[in-house]
């Protein structure tokens, strides 16, 4: 927890330092009204007391609790400033901290999980700030100013003041004992209800075609449930506590009384009177002393969730990138648009076996190299290196002779454009998706020509508003094809060096994949294609094409020496087009 407020900037320090000054005025201002209160008693005892001098200490009584309530307000004001800003800030923090994460560490967390960390595990933190500020920092003085304001008053009500502390202090490390393991579930538990939530609202239309609603919904429930019971546990727990501490403050004024009873009664005629002021005196403090520590409490309630959720912030904050940026931005080579891989080998983290192994080849500027192989050979795997998605295990991916690491990450991104199998839009305009990300143009004309090229403009023309249509998030209000095609107009829009096409062209008719092919030819000359295709059809004219299987290359080539000499290409081939279309 003390970890995480290093984040707090100066500004905020310096108004924790004012909210100091006002929590120890407020804290004089209470300690003062028992004071007054006893001046009271001991006016309206004494005979021949003005009504006036009662007034005037009544009226500077009023005037304490008045300041008082000015002085907490105040306090709570500061409180909540500094906690909003503090978790704002925060929450931007992790949000560029995930950006900049590989997905390695974003598979590590899970997407869920950094999700409530990212909003649950910050309003934990902000909530003991706002709460933490007020109570921690005046309870202890509370506690300590009232405690010196009641000694050697009477070593009997000390001591009735003293168990009743005990007391608390028992019934409170009972409760935490059993509620602080469950903190750490609670989160956990969150994070996996986030999980299943989530899945089930992006696997909606799966889940309505297959009438898995009720299949669902037992797991739902399950997570639901056990969020539940737990939250339960920890509530019932600590339900004990405020009923605890209001019996003990009831029991310790009564103590009070009933030892002051006793006093009064053995004592002196002279003595009575000064003693049955103190008693109201010193039942006021008592019940301060109580008050600070109850106080704390509640802050031992909040501070072991607050300390689970800021270990989990932490975690992601101090997490080591996998991915250490480069520091080049161009190549020193003449080279431009270049693709080579040496031998390179990769294997997922925490994997056991190489899925792509001893890989090599290079693609130069301005040719199309294509991926062929069956499903899970590991046609994606050897393109995401290239971005830098992951890092080879072994050997080198290097862009124009530069090993891709050496690269500032956005300097080598920007040499790219890249489509992923998965089309992914996000909410805005047509002309936001497609000028998109760092070098993204914004000039319309770029913009329009993407769209011809990538054989968008039909749709992009008639929909409402034409370039600057809506497009809802992930692109719902399009069809498969469609969002495809807006994918590649935004790859293409970037002028890159290399294009890297994910198996993009399978969403796509023959007819709208051959006639983009031949405009890509005609509009991204010189730019470096590589593409993974599932169709003969789509790679056959590439000027090399790359057979994988089980991630190793079982043949390389063009479209005839590959039907001449590689058996696995054959098999697709025959597979998928007559002799005839082959010949
Ligand atoms: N994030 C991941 N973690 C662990 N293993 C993975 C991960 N992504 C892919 N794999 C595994 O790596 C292998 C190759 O996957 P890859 O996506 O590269 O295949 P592909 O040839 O592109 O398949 P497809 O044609 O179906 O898209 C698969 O066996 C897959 O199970």
């Amino acid at each position: 927890m003390v970890k995480i407020l290093k984040y707090l900037n100066p500004k905020e320090w310096a108004l924790f330092g004012v909210s100091l000054i006002f929590i120890v005025a407020q804290v004089w201002l209470d300690l003062e009204l028992p004071n007054y209160m006893g001046e009271i008693t001991r006016l309206v005892q004494t005979p021949g007391s003005e009504m006036s001098e009662i007034i005037a200490t009544g009226g500077w009584m009023l005037l304490c609790a008045l300041g008082s309530l000015v002085t907490s307000i105040v306090v709570a004001g500061i409180a909540a400033r500094i906690a909003a800003n503090f978790s704002s800030r925060l929450r931007s923090k992790l949000f560029d901290r995930v950006q900049s994460f590989s997905m390695e560490e974003i598979n590590s967390f899970s997407t869920a999980s950094l999700i409530t960390r990212s909003t649950n595990d910050i309003t934990q933190v902000q909530m003991l700030i706002v709460i933490g500020l007020q109570l921690l920092v005046k309870a202890p003085i509370l506690a300590v100013w009232a405690l010196l304001k009641i000694t050697g008053k009477s070593w009997q009500w000390s001591l009735t003041t003293g168990i009743a502390v005990g007391v608390l202090i028992l019934i409170v490390g009972i409760c935490i004992v059993l509620v602080l393991p469950k903190f750490q579930k609670l989160q956990q538990l969150t994070d996996n209800l986030n999980r299943v939530s989530r899945e089930n609202l992006t696997g909606l239309r799966v889940i309505r075609a297959y009438n898995a609603e009720g299949y669902q919904e037992d797991k739902f429930s399950d997570a639901n449930q056990a969020l539940t019971r737990t939250n339960l546990f920890s509530n019932n727990v600590l339900a004990v506590l405020m009923p605890s501490i209001t019996m003990i403050m009831s029991g310790l004024s009564l103590a009070i009384y009933w030892v002051g009873a006793v006093l009064i009664q053995s004592a002196g005629m002279s003595d009575k009177m000064g003693l049955f002021s103190d008693m109201i005196v010193f039942s006021s403090y008592a019940i301060q002393v109580v008050m600070a520590f109850m106080m704390l409490i509640m802050i031992f309630i909040l501070m072991p969730r607050a300390h689970v959720s800021a270990k989990r912030i932490n975690e992601v904050l101090d997490t080591k990138l996998s991915l250490t940026n480069g520091s080049m931005t161009t190549s020193s080579s003449k080279l431009f648009g270049e693709v080579e891989f040496r031998n390179v080998s990769f294997k997922y983290p925490d994997a056991d076996d190489y899925v792509i192994k001893d890989i090599s080849f290079t693609a130069k500027k301005g040719e199309t190299v294509a991926f062929i192989g069956s499903t899970g050979c590991g046609k994606s795997t050897v393109v995401n290196l290239i971005p830098r998605f992951y890092d080879a295990t072994e050997g080198e991916v290097l862009v124009d002779g530069v090993n891709v690491n050496q690269y500032k990450q956005s300097a080598l991104r920007n040499k790219m454009g890249y489509v992923s199998q998965k089309a992914v839009l996000f909410g805005g305009t047509v002309t936001s998706n497609i000028a998109f990300g760092d070098n993204g143009s914004d000039v319309s004309a770029e913009v329009v020509d993407a769209v011809y090229t990538s054989q968008a403009s039909d749709f992009v023309e008639k929909m409402e508003g034409s370039y600057d249509a809506h497009i809802a998030q992930g692109g719902s209000n399009l069809s498969g094809g469609q969002k495809q095609r807006l994918s590649i107009a935004r790859a293409i829009a970037r002028r890159p060096e290399i294009l890297i096409f994910d198996d993009s062209f399978s969403a796509l008719d023959y007819k709208t994949d051959r006639k983009l092919r031949s405009e890509l030819k005609k509009g991204a000359r010189g730019t470096t294609m590589l593409i993974i295709a599932q169709r003969i059809g789509t790679i056959k004219d590439a000027d090399k094409i790359i057979v994988l299987e089980d991630g190793r290359i079982a043949g390389m080539g063009t479209h005839e020496e590959l039907m001449d000499t590689c058996s696995v290409y054959q098999e697709i081939a025959y597979s998928q087009l007559s002799k005839e279309e082959l010949a």
